[in-house]
């Protein structure tokens, strides 16, 4: 009988859920059983703010070690919590169908954004969707707020906030989306580049686990997550900065794929914000990303990715 292969992943409860959803898809597409590993990391330990911790990359090289030293197969990220620098040795040989890229808004009684009372107060930890919700000019008092998907929503139900901005991908998987108020409109607030996909990681040697993995991948998100992703790396951002990129691929007149790209950097008080846009074939996902992030440039995204630090 051939072993199980060992999937390295966090406790959080999003953690387990992701990492559960990509072993049954290994096995229902090979037969191949997969065992959970749990790895605690510093991250997990500590309640210190994130950003002192060296921001979420205490979780990743947790991970990566295991899979560098063999003590785990694989391991499943949010994509949109990775760093953009690829890793000598692992490859991710993955990206499953992407869930709902989109920003969630649970608000108190019901609200969307725009019924919400000016000095409402919103509760979110990235700078991206801080700058955004300011610069929608509606008079809303963003609150910074970090702590897992229950903790976050536990403080609208508690009252201690209007409402707050999540990942509507991590609800999904929770099985929380009853708690939606309103799904943003992307013209509104511009996802996170790679939001909503999964990378699903490996050493770059292991040819077994690889060729298990290639069943999984899914060519549109992986298209569109190389755009966004070349976008962010391109404006020497990382997930820290205001930086927001979407990607959507569709079958175009000549039976292949498109891939349509948007991106935005905005100034954290809101007062400013560059975005841009562009399309092609979505086999130069890559190239689309480097010459959108240039115009972005041209344009002064630079100085608000810089004033942002
Ligand atoms: N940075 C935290 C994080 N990383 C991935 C998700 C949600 C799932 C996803 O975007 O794939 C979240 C929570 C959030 O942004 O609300």
């Amino acid at each position: 009988m051939t072993a199980p292969l060992r999937l390295g992943t966090r406790r959080s409860q999003l953690a387990l859920t992701q990492s559960q959803h990509v072993a049954d898809a290994i096995t229902a597409a090979s037969g191949r059983a997969v065992e959970l590993v749990h790895i605690t990391t510093e991250g997990d330990r500590s309640s210190a703010a994130i950003t002192q911790l060296g921001g979420t990359g205490v979780f990743v090289s947790a991970l990566r070690d295991a899979l560098r030293a063999g003590t785990v197969d694989l391991a499943v990220h949010s994509y949109k919590d990775l760093p953009t620098a690829e890793e000598p040795g692992l490859v991710i040989a993955a990206v499953p169908p992407r869930e709902d890229p989109r920003d969630a808004l649970v608000a108190r009684d019901g609200l969307t954004l725009g019924e919400l009372p000016a000095g409402a107060t919103v509760g979110t930890g990235a700078p991206r969707r801080v700058a955004q919700l300011r610069a929608l000019g509606l008079g809303l008092e963003v609150v910074p707020i970090r702590g897992n998907v229950d903790t976050r929503m536990g403080k609208v139900t508690s009252g201690e906030l209007d409402a707050v901005v999540l990942a509507r991908a991590g609800l999904a998987r929770l099985g929380r989306l009853d708690a939606v108020t309103e799904v943003l409109d992307p013209l509104q607030v511009l996802p996170a580049p790679a939001q909503g996909a999964l990378a699903v990681e490996c050493r770059s040697d292991d040819d077994v686990t690889r060729s298990l993995l290639a069943a999984l991948d899914d060519a549109g998100a992986r298209a569109c997550v190389v755009a966004e992703r070349t976008v962010l790396a391109a404006l020497e951002a990382g997930c820290s900065a205001p930086v927001a990129a979407h990607a959507e691929v569709a079958e175009a007149e000549d039976g292949g794929d498109e891939l349509y790209l948007r991106a935005s950097v905005t100034a954290i008080d809101g007062s400013d914000a560059v975005r841009g846009s562009a399309s092609g074939p979505a086999t130069e996902a890559a190239r689309l990303g480097r010459e959108l992030a240039a115009e972005l440039i041209d344009r002064g995204a630079a100085a608000l990715v810089a004033a942002s630090r």
